[in-house]
């Protein structure tokens, strides 16, 4: 009896895993080579986006970096430049521009990175910022400029692009996300919405370009250690930073090589650490499933991860009423 029950089950496990084999299979990309690739990656001069740029050089890449500062991305082309493996292929350039403001800017500067560097095979939508506070004290400036920055930021870079990639019939775009792009964070009103919206955006831009086999991928790292963190620590409430500090603070070469091995492998969603994996497996509602091993681990833990959630939860609310305690307190003594 119980044998019969096991094998029943086995089987029946086994045919979930070959349906979700064969799902992802015909829904992920055909793994691209770095090598001799124009990649643009906008952010390029510091953090996450300047350790990427490193890691697609060290796979052979040729490297746009875009920002606003000339200064500090020069400083950051000849860092990157000393990655370089094959002198005579590979190039490393950059472009001062700014991804929100104007599209023709955008377009000019993009062209003019294609005509020296060939046209781009791999857009990494990486320029961003952040600010924190609560919802009454953030200026309503911020609500605007977050979604200007981050998210018409990489829509804009994604708009060049797309048409030539149709065309040549190859292209991947990946969009910087955030682990606040999958919850909700006290003191982020102004940030997670337009991190959000990225998720929106790449789940409609990947059904409209699959057929050109182009895919998107979109990464959520959690707090990661670099000048864009550093800067973000003054002012943010003690709140945010103890809800934030709960998945870790990773180091930048790690988020960017896991982000550049599920572009490269045409992965739709992109997660970092342990929490960032189950956080991915809980929020992945109907994004394109593009990995058979992360397929099975949706259907089977989904429902796991939301209990797990669960405690989560009453851990955020704790940290929430004793940061709303402490400063009662220190309202009345002051
Ligand atoms: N660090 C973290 O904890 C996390 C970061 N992220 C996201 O990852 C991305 C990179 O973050 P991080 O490496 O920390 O950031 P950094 O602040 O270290 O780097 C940001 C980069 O973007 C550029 N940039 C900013 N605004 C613009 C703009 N308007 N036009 C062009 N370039 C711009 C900056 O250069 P310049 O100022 O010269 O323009 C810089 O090169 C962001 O989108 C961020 O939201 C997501 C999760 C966690
Ligand atoms: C099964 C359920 C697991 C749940 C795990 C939940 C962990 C949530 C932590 C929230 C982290 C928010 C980080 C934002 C980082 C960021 O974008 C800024 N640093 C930008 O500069």
């Amino acid at each position: 009896m119980i044998i019969t029950l096991i094998v029943t089950h086995l089987i029946i496990l086994a045919i979930v895993c070959i349906i979700l084999y064969i799902i992802s299979y015909l829904q992920s990309g055909k793994r691209l080579e770095a090598k001799g690739r124009h990649v643009f990656i906008t952010g390029g001069s510091s953090g996450i986006g300047k350790a990427l740029a490193i890691e697609f050089v060290k796979k052979g890449a040729c490297v746009t970096i875009a920002a606003r500062d000339q200064g500090k991305l020069k400083e950051a082309e000849t860092e990157i430049k000393a990655f370089i493996k094959d002198a005579d292929s590979q190039k490393v350039q950059c472009v001062a521009m700014d991804v929100s403001k104007d599209y023709i800017d955008v377009e000019r500067s993009m062209n003019k990175a294609e005509s020296q560097l060939g046209p781009i095979s791999i857009l990494i939508n990486c320029a961003g910022t952040s600010v924190s506070g609560t919802f009454e004290d953030l200026p309503l400036e911020k609500f605007q400029q977050m979604m200007q920055i981050n998210y018409l930021g990489s829509v804009y870079p994604t708009r060049v692009v797309v048409k030539s990639m149709k065309t040549r019939r190859q292209g991947r775009i990946v969009f910087v996300s955030s682990q606040a792009g999958q919850l909700g964070v006290y003191g982020y009103t102004a940030y997670s919405p337009s991190k959000y919206a990225l998720r929106g955006l790449a789940e409609s831009l990947q059904m409209e370009v699959k057929p050109y086999n182009i895919y998107v991928t979109v990464a959520f790292p959690p707090d990661t250690d670099t000048p864009g963190f550093e800067n973000e620590q003054i002012g943010k409430p003690k709140e945010t930073q103890l809800i934030s500090q709960s998945s870790g603070l990773f180091k930048a070469e790690s988020v960017a090589k896991t982000i550049m091995e599920d572009t490269l492998n045409g992965r739709f969603l992109c997660s970092i650490g342990l929490d960032g994996w189950m956080l991915g497996c809980l929020t992945c509602g109907m994004t394109p499933i593009t990995s058979a091993l992360n397929g099975i681990q949706q259907v089977f833990l989904m429902g796991l991860f939301r209990l797990v959630s669960a405690f989560y939860l009453v851990s955020f609310d704790r940290i929430v009423q004793q940061c709303h305690r402490e400063r009662k307190q220190k309202e009345k003594s002051s």
